[in-house]
């Protein structure tokens, strides 16, 4: 079942066409790759799809309802989180602190639901809130085996870590759908292979994971499917097989990966 697609969607920056008529399916319970050169067009893409950006031309859907052009937050309470390139993290304070942040963005809006006239009520009701998410989070650490690092400052992580908080925060809004953009960018070979394993697991939870990466061992070795950009364009799109074979694909990236 496809939960998320887009049709010739199209981005365009002045006269620069990011993205150019892509065509891309997500399948539910998939780990999904999107691998490209530099510059083309993964990250705009993904932007388009979590509200961070809006097409110039073409749609998204998302279980086959049309969301293109819809805020991120709103695409975010729908089932949607993501990762950064760049690590995003409120560095000062604790792990999971960071991490409860991510239940809040979920919960936000109940929360300042009944504001002035019902304040006791809310209070009380915030306080059993906020218990039930510190329970979450720290559920979400467990599964990160990050449980005993939970009151640590989250600049104090080995890097690793800190990249895997960050899933961990974008999972404490219990998503369907996971976008993570390079996770493993700037890992050392071990904490490569802790990241695969986790997002194995994240898998076996029944969330769809798509993902940005230039870790071609990463990318082959979890992706149940891949999808090629290549100068905004879709190149191909296949199991880990057949695109490492796929004559346009060697052509364009895992040719120069191989060099
Ligand atoms: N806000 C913007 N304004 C103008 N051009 C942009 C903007 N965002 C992206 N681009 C251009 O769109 C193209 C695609 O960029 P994008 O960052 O999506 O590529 P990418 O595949 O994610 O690259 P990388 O692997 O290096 O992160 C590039 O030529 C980039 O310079």
């Amino acid at each position: 079942m496809t939960i998320l697609e887009t049709e010739g969607l199209t981005r365009e920056y002045g006269g620069v066409i990011a993205v150019s008529k892509v065509d891309f399916q997500v399948e539910s319970g998939l780990i999904t790759g999107l691998i490209g050169p530099n510059g083309a067009g993964k990250t705009t893409l993904f932007n388009n799809m979590t509200g961070l950006d809006t097409p110039t031309a073409g749609k998204v859907f998302f279980n086959n309802k049309d969301i293109t052009g819809y805020p991120a937050h709103k695409i975010c309470r729908m089932g949607i989180a993501r990762t950064f390139q760049n690590i995003r993290l409120f560095k000062e304070l604790s792990v999971i602190e960071n991490v409860m942040i991510g239940r809040h963005f979920k919960t936000g809006k109940d929360a300042n639901k009944g504001r002035f006239l019902n304040s006791l009520k809310s209070y009380v009701y915030l306080r059993q809130e906020e218990e039930e998410i510190y329970e979450k989070a720290d559920s979400w650490l467990d599964f990160f085996d990050m449980g005993s690092l939970k009151n640590e400052l989250a600049k104090n992580l080995p890097y690793g870590h800190q990249r895997e908080l960050e899933i961990a925060r974008a999972l404490a809004t219990e998503p369907k759908l996971l976008f993570l953009d390079e996770p493993a960018a700037g890992m050392n070979p071990q904490e490569t292979d802790h990241l695969m394993n986790t997002i194995r697991k994240i898998r076996d939870l029944g969330i769809t994971i798509v993902l940005i990466e230039h870790d071609m061992k990463l990318v082959m070795n979890i992706c149940d499917t891949i999808t090629v950009l290549n100068y905004g364009q879709k190149l191909a799109q296949g199991t880990p097989m057949q695109i490492k074979h796929d004559p346009g694909v060697i052509e364009a990236y895992l040719g120069k990966e191989e060099e």
